[in-house]
């Protein structure tokens, strides 16, 4: 497994990560209340979209408030070895001078992607439209994801997978198309990193892309590719769809892009906040888009007390301050149509939902079960190993609240940072300590969790 050690300034160096496989568990206990204040790192989907449009721009980008987590450094790392050049110029502010549409180069190693479906999903389509060829590979969780989700659309443009595993899993050669289709693709799952493969590849071929959502998925990608300058529109399909399309061969010019911190990372000091009594937290620059707000409209339906303020905007992404006090929960049903604009907080959710008095569903998860880890089953032993009753039918989780949670297991984080995360976020308030038996991957998303949630007040031994 990789870990941060530290970006020094300058252009991308490989040794920014360096290597351990000593698993780090960590236990955590029951504290006083949670106060202060904190920014969350950068958004994560947002900081690999900088780093690939960047690339694929004339020109200079500037960005600041990357996430500088395993996850989006690993895609840094391929934008250069695809040609782009990469700098750090400060804690967080980047610099990115790009080779334009089409223009990547024919890298000299394989891209490793390590813990990260979005940098791997979203460089594929970056690539498809090149004429180059590409190794793509990742970590023991990544190898083990689905890819022909992928491949189907990028194939259909004119990619090749050269060598892969079965399935289209990784290890796979893509080679991209010389001579690229505009296609219209209709994505069989709610799935923004399918939508953005297409779309990235899609700048390359002459004429419209289009891809048809039947449930809107994150919109980063589009609201990015105008930024830089394409020319993309987005209507309302059906009654929760989107049609997208893209005109293709624009040129991308540099621009500035501000990362609003990420409402995925905000989730766990959120619920921590929530569940710890007396707590009273603010967190700054939270990004509010409202197709990554589904945890928040939730929570608040448990009677959660999540306040905003200072609501502003950054090239279309809007931000807001948060305050989030201590408050009694109780069991709601989340309705499936919600998923995609939550999918990576149910298992945070699953936590506060333990706390909460009642029962609390969570319809139409399927898509949990291709994460990092199998996270339907991974956050239903998180709960039963820590005496929560917690049932899975179908695609569908049902958790019994009872006001408290007994605490006392050791939870197996499956190379997930989520599962890692949510399980230190049930110790802030269980009746006796969990344990995690390896926080290292915490270090792809949430590179500080640890150091910010002893800020304010969160104890971990
Ligand atoms: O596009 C993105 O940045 C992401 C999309 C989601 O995945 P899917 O597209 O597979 O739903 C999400 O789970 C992931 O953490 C980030
Ligand atoms: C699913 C996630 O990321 P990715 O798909 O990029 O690995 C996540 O961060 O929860």
């Amino acid at each position: 497994m990789w870990y941060l050690r530290g970006c020094p300034q300058g252009p991308l160096k490989d040794t920014i990560l360096t290597h351990s496989d000593q698993p780090r568990p960590l236990q955590s206990r029951a504290s006083g209340p949670l106060t202060g204040k904190v920014r969350v790192p950068g958004d994560k989907s947002i900081s690999h979209r900088a780093l690939i449009l960047g690339a694929l721009s004339v020109g200079e980008t500037r960005i600041s408030g990357l996430l500088e987590g395993e996850d989006v450094l690993n895609t840094a790392k391929s934008m250069q070895a695809l040609g782009a050049r990469v700098e750090r110029t400060g804690d967080f502010a980047w610099k990115v001078n790009g080779v334009g549409v089409a223009g990547f180069a024919q890298p000299k190693v394989a891209l490793d992607f390590g813990n990260s479906g979005t940098g791997c999903r979203l460089v594929m389509g970056a690539v498809a439209g090149c004429p180059i060829s590409a190794v793509f590979d990742g970590d023991a969780s990544l190898r083990s994801r689905p890819m022909r989700r992928i491949l189907d659309p990028l194939e259909k443009i004119g990619a090749k997978v050269t060598s892969g595993s079965e399935g289209g899993r990784l290890p796979l050669t893509l080679q991209g198309a010389r001579d690229p289709l505009p296609i219209t693709y209709k994505t069989p799952v709610a799935s923004a990193q399918i939508k953005s493969a297409v779309l990235l590849a899609g700048l390359a071929a002459p004429g419209i892309t289009t891809v048809i959502e039947t449930e809107a998925s994150r919109d980063h990608t589009e609201l990015m590719l105008k930024h830089f300058g394409a020319d993309v529109t987005s209507v309302q399909e059906g009654q929760h769809g989107r049609r997208i399309t893209l005109v293709g061969q624009p040129e991308l010019h540099g621009a500035n892009v501000v990362v609003p911190a990420d409402p995925s990372s905000a989730a766990f000091p959120i619920v921590a906040a929530l569940i710890v009594e007396g707590s009273d937290v603010v967190l700054s620059d939270v990004m509010t888009n409202p197709l990554r707000t589904g945890l928040f409209t939730t929570l608040r339906e448990m009677g959660a007390f999540i306040e905003e303020s200072e609501v502003r905007g950054d090239a279309g992404e809007p931000m807001a301050r948060l305050r989030v006090r201590a408050s009694k929960l109780r069991g709601v049903e989340v309705p499936p149509e919600r998923a995609p604009s939550m999918i990576d907080e149910y298992l945070v959710l699953a936590v506060a939902a333990s706390f909460a008095e009642g029962t609390t569903i969570m319809r139409g998860l399927q898509e949990l079960r291709v994460k990092e880890s199998d996270r339907l089953e991974a956050t239903a032993a998180m709960l039963r190993v820590n005496g929560v009753k917690v049932e899975i039918s179908g695609d569908d989780m049902i958790v019994e609240g009872r006001g408290h949670v007994p605490g006392s297991g050791t939870v197996a984080t499956h190379m997930d940072h989520r599962i890692a995360m949510s399980a230190l976020v049930m110790g802030c308030a269980s009746d006796q300590p969990v344990t995690v038996d390896d926080t290292g991957f915490i270090a792809t998303s949430f590179p500080d969790f640890i150091p910010m949630m002893r800020s304010l007040g969160a104890e971990f031994s």
